[in-house]
């Protein structure tokens, strides 16, 4: 695939700084192997063959930085990468992402950040360049499918719930990619329990989104059965292929 050379510079924060309690192991999901790495290299590499080459900063819980460490040598993972601590919350790993990329980032306004969950393996460079483009285009721009099943919404007291247009109705997946003054100016919001992924954030600080299409093979990784559904899904996708297998 041909790099690309433009005057922006691309990020991608990668966040894998929780500890994965719905997934029930000692050892959090993002750090499992899927196919043979662990899950948290699949989505790395992912960025690594973007088009756009984005520098990558990943956020681990700083208590497994040195097993982080152990796994790139044990694995030989060699894509270049900084290493951020995890916060208490996604809100705040992705704020110690966005300082470790402002540290490097000589100008924001020129600036392109992707914010990526570790547990999505199976994301696809493709989609990833995809959100860079619209991102660069409306500043704002992330990953969303829409629900194949009938939709209802329940009330806010849960007594009633009535039928809901499905074709209104948007799954978030990640990446969520955004202008750089965008992401971080957003990022200055005290957290809140609303927000749910990046979008919801930068939603908040009043800029619109654009939905750009993801894919349902674009799993998050969250319960056990995820993983297996993982590893057939990633023989039929280009984002993680059975080349991998140990
Ligand atoms: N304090 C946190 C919490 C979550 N994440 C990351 O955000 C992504 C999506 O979060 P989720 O699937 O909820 O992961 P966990 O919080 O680890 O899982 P759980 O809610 O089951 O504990 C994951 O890649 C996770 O590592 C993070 O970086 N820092
Ligand atoms: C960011 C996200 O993956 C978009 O779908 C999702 O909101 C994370 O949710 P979680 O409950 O923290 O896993």
């Amino acid at each position: 695939m041909a790099k690309v050379d433009n005057m922006q510079e691309h990020y991608a924060i990668v966040v894998g700084g929780g500890t994965g309690t719905r997934m029930g192991s000692d050892t959090p999901k993002q750090f499992l192997p899927l196919n043979g790495i662990p899950v948290a290299m699949h989505a790395i590499r992912a960025f690594h063959n973007s088009k756009y080459s984005p520098q990558i900063v990943v956020v681990i819980p700083s208590a497994q930085h040195g097993y982080w460490s152990e796994l790139c040598e044990k694995y030989n993972f060699d894509i270049p990468h900084v290493v951020a601590s995890g916060g208490k919350s996604r809100f705040e790993s992705v704020k110690n992402g966005l300082a470790a990329v402002q540290l490097r980032c000589t100008d924001l306004s020129q600036s392109l950040i992707a914010v990526h969950d570790a547990a999505r393996p199976l994301i696809a460079p493709t989609l990833i360049d995809a959100t860079f483009d619209q991102a660069a285009r409306y500043g704002a721009a992330a990953l969303a499918i829409q629900s194949t099943n009938s939709v209802r919404l329940k009330s806010s007291n849960g007594l009633k719930n009535n039928a809901y247009p499905r074709q209104q109705v948007y799954l978030m997946q990640t990446p969520q990619t955004f202008n750089g003054v965008i992401l971080s100016e957003s990022y200055k919001l005290d957290e809140d329990n609303a927000f749910t992924d990046d979008a919801s954030v930068v939603e908040k600080k009043g800029y619109p989104i654009t939905l750009v299409d993801g894919d349902t093979r674009n799993i998050k990784i969250t319960f056990p059965e995820d993983l297996r559904i993982a590893a057939i899904l990633s023989g039929t996708y280009s984002g993680c292929t059975p080349d991998d297998t140990q």
